[in-house]
């Protein structure tokens, strides 16, 4: 049952993929699958027919007006939809399901998904559902890729091993349970953290790269990712948060983490929060050395959206930073385990922390500065309401309202987005090559 170039090319002889959702991952899939030789039909909202038809005229895949017509002729069908519509979507479409087919998809809880599957199709359909760690505009080439067979028969599973080869991604083999706890740990309270720093920036009316306080490579990536994030779609963000129970604990763990450090910091306890970091620090870096640190600042100081020539680093209490160690700690993961489940932005904010903690004399300035200094107080509060607030907002499980507030901030931010993505990918780009560097 290998992946091989005549296992691919049998199947791509027989098969026909189909894809229901034609947003960004669901074209990527299109695209690239149909473009590495296999037969794929795909639809967007039937409303949206004619549009769809006319946008995508140029391509090598068939639009078909709507999931039914897809499903009905598609040995394996991937949902490439809002997470928050998952089970109604397979509700509509799920009944023309071809006899024997496969089902899977893109969302990123699969919990949800794997409930409609189950309890939407009838037996005869297998489940082998997948999800790409990455956005739709980071290259798939060696990102991870997680396959989940759920539920599958005869040589179903090699055929799907075969139809992702083209992405070339790095197939990484977990259980749906197994998934969700990973990407809690690493994507939900990454995104936690950026949403917060983007909303606290908001609330003191801050755009930071016309500040002369967040200066230098740390405060470039911290900048440039939050951004990023407010440039895409809110639904990939709540829904990959809200209908992952194991996210709410993660995200809530990390909102209190914030508000403890913050009461240490204005309480003037130096040594109780130094003792409390220097713990954490223990348990999430015991085996990194200051020799092999993924980031440093001065790589990632010319990812600036300043108008002003690159600066030095500018001392900083790094709150956001200081948090998701203590989390970690708190929740008792060590990220590195996590690593070849990981997405890009997971990458950066972990390179980014482990810069602060690992260089040596950085976290003692920093903890001096967030003592002795108060310059950042305010920031620092903003961000600790802001870390709650999302929290709040994830455990009420209130779609409306996260994406009004995301919305505002993405409005706040919406003239710098372009040059916010342009500069992202870049720094992304380089960081991205560092990592396979040191994986190599
Ligand atoms: N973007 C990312 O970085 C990643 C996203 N994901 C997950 O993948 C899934 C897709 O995300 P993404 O492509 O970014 O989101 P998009 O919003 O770009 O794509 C979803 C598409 O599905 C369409 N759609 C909604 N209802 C139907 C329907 N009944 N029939 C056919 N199409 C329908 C939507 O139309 P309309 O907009 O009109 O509602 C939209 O075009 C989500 O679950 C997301 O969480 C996973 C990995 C990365
Ligand atoms: O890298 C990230 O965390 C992203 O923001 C892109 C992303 C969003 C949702 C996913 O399910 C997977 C990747």
């Amino acid at each position: 049952m290998e992946v091989t170039p005549e296992a691919t090319k049998a199947f791509q002889a027989t098969k026909t993929i189909g894809i229901i959702g034609l947003g960004d991952m669901g074209y990527l899939y299109a695209r690239r699958f149909s473009e590495a030789g296999w037969k794929v039909v795909a639809c967007d909202r039937e409303d949206v027919f004619e549009q769809t038809k006319e946008t995508f005229k140029n391509d090598k895949f068939q639009i078909m007006k709507n999931g039914h017509f897809v499903s009905r002729i598609s040995d394996y069908i991937i949902y490439s939809v809002e997470a928050e519509n998952i089970h109604k979507i397979v509700s509509l479409y799920g009944p023309s399901t071809k006899l024997g087919a496969i089902v899977g998809g893109q969302t990123s809880c699969k919990e949800p998904e794997i409930n409609a599957f189950e309890s939407i199709l009838p037996d005869d359909v297998d489940i082998i559902t997948l999800h790409s760690l990455h956005g739709p505009k980071i290259s798939t080439t060696g990102q991870p890729l997680v396959l989940i067979n759920h539920r599958s028969t005869g040589n179903n599973f090699q055929f799907i091993q075969c139809l992702v080869s083209c992405l070339k991604s790095k197939v990484v083999f977990l259980s749906a349970k197994e998934h969700d706890k990973i990407t809690a740990d690493t994507q939900a309270v990454t995104h936690a953290a950026f949403l917060s720093m983007g909303l606290a920036w908001r609330c003191s009316d801050q755009y930071p790269w016309e500040t002369p306080k967040w200066i230098g490579g740390i405060e470039n990536a911290k900048i440039n990712i939050s951004l990023r994030i407010f440039s895409n779609k809110w639904h990939v963000y709540a829904g990959l948060a809200i209908t992952n129970p194991s996210a709410h604990d993660q995200i809530l763990q990390y909102s209190k983490s914030t508000t403890a450090l913050f009461v240490l910091i204005l309480e003037g306890k130096k040594k109780e929060l130094r003792e409390r970091l220097l713990k954490a620090k223990e348990f999430v870096f015991r085996h990194i050395s200051d020799h092999d640190l993924l980031l440093d600042d001065d790589i990632l100081q010319k990812f600036s959206l300043s108008k002003d020539p690159p600066g030095g680093r500018q001392p900083n209490s790094h709150l956001s930073l200081l948090a998701i160690v203590d989390s970690w700690y708190n929740l008792d993961i060590v990220p590195y385990d996590h690593i070849i489940c990981s997405t890009p932005l997971f990458r950066i904010f972990l390179g980014v922390t482990e810069y602060l903690f690992c260089t040596p004399g950085l976290l003692d300035e920093c903890i001096d500065v967030a003592i002795n200094q108060d310059m950042f107080r305010h920031e620092d509060l903003e961000f600790s309401i802001a870390a709650r607030n999302w929290s709040s907002i994830v455990s009420f499980g209130n779609f409306e309202l996260y994406k009004q507030e995301f919305e505002r901030n993405q409005r706040f931010f919406e003239h710098m987005l372009p040059e916010a993505n342009a500069i992202g990918n870049e720094m992304i780009k380089v960081i991205l090559e560092r990592v396979s560097e040191r994986e190599s």
